[in-house]
């Protein structure tokens, strides 16, 4: 074969067969196939700080005050590559903090401005993000000063914060403590349109019936962070906003008051751009040239910038003094007659009828020319809707009202999605606690630990009552938005105490044994349920012949009921999580895509996972009374015997209806055990099995009960903040 011979099918003129773009993934073969890489992101060989890098221990090293005077400066420092309107970048900063903040949802906790995502795609090439590339860039000479000593995401929020100051608003308070992500996270479904803003029919099962949007989305279209400006599929009708308004913004954990505080308090400052075409703006970040360097939306046939910027569509501001917090959103809304109009980028938006010369706000560029304000359409829903115009008037009459309420609003919008109140850092920390941040109290460390675990191992509860009731206790935890887990012992309060998967029978007669060895111990409830759990697993590798200690921190602390917002805890019911019954979950994705997401939520591996799932089969949690998946003659026991009957040759696996599968003998076709979907992932999945074999091999065992025991314990801690 000479060079003639190369085949020319290939048009790269070098040689390469690395898969290189995402184009060329080969999992497209399979669609459905389980995506484990959710479970293996954010690892330190892509992170450039390194395994060692303590981001709590770089923030006891940044000047704060001397990073809000660089950034309090940097507010009214215009530049002429993008240049600040009327001279000051607040608005434009309030903004980026917002829409970081604003991709929360509470379903799954996912979103939010916790891990500075909006950086990477699809966040940084959203519609909805237009310019905020630039709002990046201009904080960029900052990010560059402090270093690591600050992370991106917190000083996207910190910029929004100082912009409001800047503007003479007293905020509620900050808290730095979110880390920087160094790549998208795999894990976060935004919806499965593909294209930007495709009708919200897709997303609405009944469009006249909010709750119908589709779960977990926090958005009514592809590409937004809440709503479309011009109305529901841009037509405007405020009183369709209103519904899309109120929808999406308590998927955000928003009560009309915050939402209307919000919306006000976000328009009191800035202007909306629109006053050129959208078809002169160059593609998003992501679909640039190379030669933009990152930046997107670049205008290079007309001039694009100040005045003449387009990101929205929608030109104006929605007050007469827009760079200063007052209360010129309502006095503007409310006294004003508003009709419809489009924008010179020939977008929809409301203007006054009727406005006198001296209301209107003065061009960005030269204070002699006065503009027209306006209004979104999701702006007059706060008008236009029986409720939200009560509220709103609330606040035109009480402006001290309406700045404390924005202040609140504002610092649960950018703050939730930190979890507990332990991981905020800094100066700056309200010192109030707050219903949403679940607060728990500090529990005591200085009791008998071994002398509890011996009134545990004595009470005559079963290996399986004790774990059972430790895992539930501690699996509602989520990485996402680092809430649940077994701090708190909420698991003994509504509506955790009630749900099916924590079968309430059986909770409410462990918990009353846990409690009377709680009781006068010095130990927290919560802590006596992890103990009994490890008690639990102690006893189930004693049986294998094993002698563990499974390690415990003590200190965890009972949160109450008027600590707890019961609502807000609904979602975090894990629907089929191979413990509960899946047969009951109607849902349009398996159990084992469920199972796959309640793992990622849980912080595990894939590993991890499996060697979980695989030894709480044995120890016989199973709830319900059933046995499903329980493929061992020695329940109760950590064995590797669902491993080695999984991937045992003479076994073979029939469905029986209701998604459990019989496991028969190939030789005397007997039926040995059953299993759900949710077991037999391990023995089908190409990747689970081959770790479900590692584990089945005759040399696993103590290597087994290792495992076994660090992904308990990691369980079982994930929540604890308060420890460092
Ligand atoms: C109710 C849902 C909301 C809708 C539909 C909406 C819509 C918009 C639109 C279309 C723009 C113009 C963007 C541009 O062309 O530059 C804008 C700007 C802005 N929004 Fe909102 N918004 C909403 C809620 C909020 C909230 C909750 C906040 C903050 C608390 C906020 C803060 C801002 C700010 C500060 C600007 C001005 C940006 C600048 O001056 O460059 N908005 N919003």
């Amino acid at each position: 074969m000479d060079g003639n011979d190369t085949p020319s099918v290939g048009k790269c003129p070098v040689m390469h067969g690395g898969m290189t773009s995402m184009g060329r993934t080969v999992m497209e073969w399979w669609p459905n196939a389980l995506n484990l890489d959710i479970l293996s992101q954010h690892d330190t060989k892509t992170n450039p700080m390194g395994k060692d890098f303590d981001y709590r221990e770089e923030l006891k090293k940044l000047d704060v005050k001397a990073l809000k005077q660089d950034l309090t400066d940097l507010m009214t420092d215009s530049q002429p590559w993008w240049p600040a309107d009327w001279g000051h970048y607040g608005g434009l900063m309030i903004r980026l903090a917002w829409h970081a903040a604003g991709s929360y949802r509470l379903f799954d906790g996912r979103g939010g401005a916790g891990t500075g995502n909006q950086r990477f795609a699809p966040l940084n090439s959203w519609p909805d993000n237009g310019n905020l590339d630039k709002a990046r860039r201009l904080l960029w000479p900052i990010k560059k000063k402090y270093g690591n000593k600050v992370s991106w995401a917190d000083l996207y929020i910190l910029a929004g914060n100082v912009a409001y100051e800047s503007m003479g608003f007293k905020t509620f308070g900050f808290a730095f403590g979110r880390e920087d992500i160094w790549a998208p996270e795999e894990d976060v479904y935004w919806g499965s349109e593909k294209e930007w803003l495709a009708d919200s029919v897709l997303r609405y099962a009944n469009s006249e019936d909010p709750a119908s949007l589709e779960a977990p989305l926090g958005a009514v279209h592809m590409g937004l962070i809440y709503v479309n400006p011009q109305g529901r599929d841009g037509k405007p009708d405020p009183l369709k906003s209103a519904h899309d308004v109120r929808v999406t913004f308590a998927r955000m954990a928003m009560n009309d008051e915050e939402t209307v505080a919000l919306t006000a308090g976000g328009h009191t400052v800035g202007k909306a751009h629109g006053n050129g075409l959208e078809s002169n703006l160059g593609p998003a970040p992501e679909a640039a040239d190379i030669s933009e360097q990152g930046l997107g939306w670049i205008n290079h046939k007309t001039r694009g910038i100040g005045r003449d910027a387009v990101t929205s569509g929608l030109e104006g501001a929605w007050t007469s003094h827009p760079t200063q917090w007052d209360n010129g959103y309502f006095d503007l809304l409310l006294n004003h007659e508003w009709e419809l109009k489009k924008s010179p980028a020939g977008a929809w938006q409301w203007q006054p009828v009727d406005i006198k010369e001296e209301d209107m706000p003065v061009d960005v560029e030269d204070p002699s020319i006065r503009k027209m304000p306006i209004m979104t359409d999701a702006d007059m829903a706060m008008k236009m809707d029986p409720d939200y115009r009560k509220i709103s008037e609330r606040f035109y009459n009480d402006f001290d009202y309406f700045s404390d309420t924005f202040a609140r609003a504002w610092f649960k919008l950018t703050h939730r999605d930190m979890g507990p109140k332990a991981r905020y850092f800094g100066p700056e920390v309200p010192q109030e606690d707050l219903i949403w941040q679940d607060p728990i109290p500090a529990g005591s460390t200085g009791y008998d630990v071994d002398a509890v675990k011996a009134k545990i191992a004595a009470s005559g509860l079963s290996v399986s009552e004790m774990v059972s009731t430790a895992w539930d206790s501690a699996r509602t935890y989520r990485q996402s938005d680092m809430r649940g887990g077994a701090n708190g012992a909420r698991i003994r309060l509504a509506p955790q105490k009630d749900w099916e998967g924590n079968e309430p029978a059986r909770l409410t007669k462990v918990l009353k044994v846990l409690e009377g060895i709680a009781s006068g111990s010095g130990a927290s409830l919560a802590d006596v349920i992890v103990l009994a759990g490890n008690v639990g697993i102690e006893q189930a590798a004693k049986k294998a012949g094993v002698d563990v200690k499974v390690p415990f921190s003590p200190g965890r602390g009972d949160a109450t009921a008027e600590m707890t917002d019961a609502d807000s805890f609904n979602p975090l019911e894990p629907l089929v999580d191979g413990y509960r019954n899946y047969q009951k979950a109607e849902y349009d994705v398996s159990p084992e895509e469920l199972m796959l997401d309640r793992t990622q939520l849980l912080g595990l591996t894939a590993p991890e996972m499996t060697v979980l799932v695989g030894g709480m089969r044995t120890i016989g949690t199973n709830h319900g009374g059933t046995k499903h998946g329980v493929f061992t003659d020695n329940v109760g026991t950590l064995s590797t015997d669902f491993f080695v009957n999984l991937t045992d040759t003479n076994n073979y696996w029939r469905p029986s209806g209701n998604g459990i599968y019989e496991i028969r003998d190939r030789a005397t076709d007997a039926v040995k055990w059953t299993a759900t979907r949710m077991d037999l992932v391990f023995g089908s999945n190409s990747v689970l099995r081959a770790y479900a074999e590692v584990y089945a091999q005759d040399d696993s065992k103590e290597k087994f009960i290792k495992d076994f025991v660090a992904a308990w314990t990691k369980v079982m801690n994930a929540d604890r903040f308060d420890i460092a």
